[in-house]
């Protein structure tokens, strides 16, 4: 798709584009969310003409991980005791996995990428902390999957560790995906939010003309995604996730107990704010099924469906300055027919649909926005947008690992 590209100065970037000797047209974007279902991996062609970037999709797939890793890289962000030779482990057989990912998903083109921009896989985040007693403020996100053993093995020049100067500037180091929304999603004259809904939900608010405005973008996770509805699917049914919603839609919601849910702290607190698996962990899930008296499984997912859905709503109504046109969805919560059925309720009137009505692949789109993360560093133009993230400010995301 085409789409307009922010100018340098709006970007207070600086003037001068670096002589990274890096020709970067095709890239790769990698990550694994937190649903930790597996990697997505996303070949995209980017190019600048006339003030424009524009990016192609040439390929995506997602490489599922194999049970083993999965259940390892669960344990730890359940916080199962690791030693140090065990993590160092994890991180290589992750940055293996991502580079094996890179290499296929390569393959489907028909020339070699320039460039890599990795995610990796978060294992653990830290917001900054408010409270004066803490011996440091600053945030601590852990992605493993080492950029250094993607490039090795891939022989490709790789961006990763995307949080790390975000942190280092104040921020809460997420969401990041807003800029690449700001990039690919802004519209003349609508208001419009871009709503990720994978394992957390997060969102990006894009007033009109957004790149004009970037000041008045901003973002947060707000809430818990899926990834409350998977781990009780899981628990309750044997399933990885609620196929389609068709569990949750056979149950009937308890509305009582999602009010008591939504004055949850991280909910009600005020932008910037990020948050993970840390919080909504196993202990979450059954400190929450511990307070259902009476009512199935089905009511049981109904019920955290309609907490994510509202969750996602309250949002709006207690944190934008205007409430959007259209909501433009992306995520595997998009493949939920029965939450975007709720979300399409709680939302009104602003029009729910998924990015793909507009040409962005919405199972992609995170794995997109890395590759437009990495072609931003490497032509050295900040990443991050201190609005979202809180951090005091902009700054060049991410390292670069080039093979020799
Ligand atoms: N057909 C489907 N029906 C219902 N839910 C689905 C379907 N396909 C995917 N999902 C949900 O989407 C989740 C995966 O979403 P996604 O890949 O966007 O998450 P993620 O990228 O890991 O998370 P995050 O964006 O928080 O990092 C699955 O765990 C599942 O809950
Ligand atoms: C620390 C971390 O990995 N955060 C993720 C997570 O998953 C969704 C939400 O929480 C978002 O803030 C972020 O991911 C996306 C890719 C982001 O940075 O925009």
């Amino acid at each position: 798709m085409t789409n307009p590209v922010i100018c340098q100065r709006s970007l207070n970037s600086p003037e001068i584009r670096s002589d990274s000797g890096i020709n970067c047209k095709l890239v790769i974007g990698l990550i694994s969310g937190t649903s930790v279902d597996g990697i997505d991996a996303a070949l995209v062609e980017i190019s600048e003409r006339q003030g424009s970037l524009t990016t192609k999709l040439i390929a995506g797939h997602t490489y599922a991980y194999d049970n083993e890793l999965r259940e390892q890289i669960l344990a730890v962000c359940a916080g199962q005791p690791r030693s140090l030779p065990q993590l160092c482990e994890l991180d290589d057989r992750i940055a293996e996995s991502f580079a094996k990912a890179a290499l296929a998903i390569m393959a489907k083109g028909d020339r070699a990428a320039d460039l890599i921009g990795s995610h990796g896989q978060t294992l653990f985040h830290r917001p900054p902390s408010l409270s004066a007693s803490d011996q440091t403020s600053l945030g601590y996100s852990v992605q493993f999957g080492r950029g250094a053993v993607i490039a090795e093995l891939t022989g490709i020049p790789t961006v990763s560790d995307f949080r790390a100067a975000d942190i280092e500037a104040g921020g809460q180091a997420a969401p990041l995906v807003p800029m690449a929304d700001v990039l690919l999603l802004s519209h003349d004259t609508k208001y419009r939010v871009c709503q990720n809904i994978g394992g957390i939900s997060n969102l990006t608010y894009l007033p009109p003309q957004a790149i004009a405005h970037l000041d008045q973008v901003f973002g947060f996770d707000n809430g818990a995604g899926n990834v409350l509805i998977d781990m009780a699917a899981q628990q309750l049914f044997g399933v990885s996730f609620d196929r389609h919603g068709a569990l949750a839609r056979q149950g009937v919601a308890n509305l009582e107990l999602v009010q008591q849910w939504l004055r949850q702290d991280f909910l009600v607190a005020p932008p910037p704010k990020s948050t993970g698996r840390e919080l909504f962990s196993p202990e979450y899930l059954a400190a929450r099924l511990a307070e259902f008296t009476g009512g199935n499984n089905h009511d049981i997912l109904a019920t955290l469906t309609e907490f994510t859905a509202q969750a996602i709503a309250q949002s709006y109504h207690d944190f934008l300055p205007q409430f959007p046109d259209q909501v433009l969805i992306s995520g595997g919560g998009g493949r939920n027919q029965y939450l975007m059925e709720r979300l399409q309720d709680v939302l009104q009137p602003a029009i729910v649909m998924r990015t793909d009505d507009l040409g962005l692949d919405s199972d992609f789109k995170e794995a997109i926005a890395f590759a437009l993360l990495a072609y931003l560093r490497v032509n050295e133009r900040y990443g991050n947008l201190p609005n979202v993230t809180g951090a005091k400010r902009s700054v060049l995301l991410g390292q670069i690992y080039k093979s020799l």
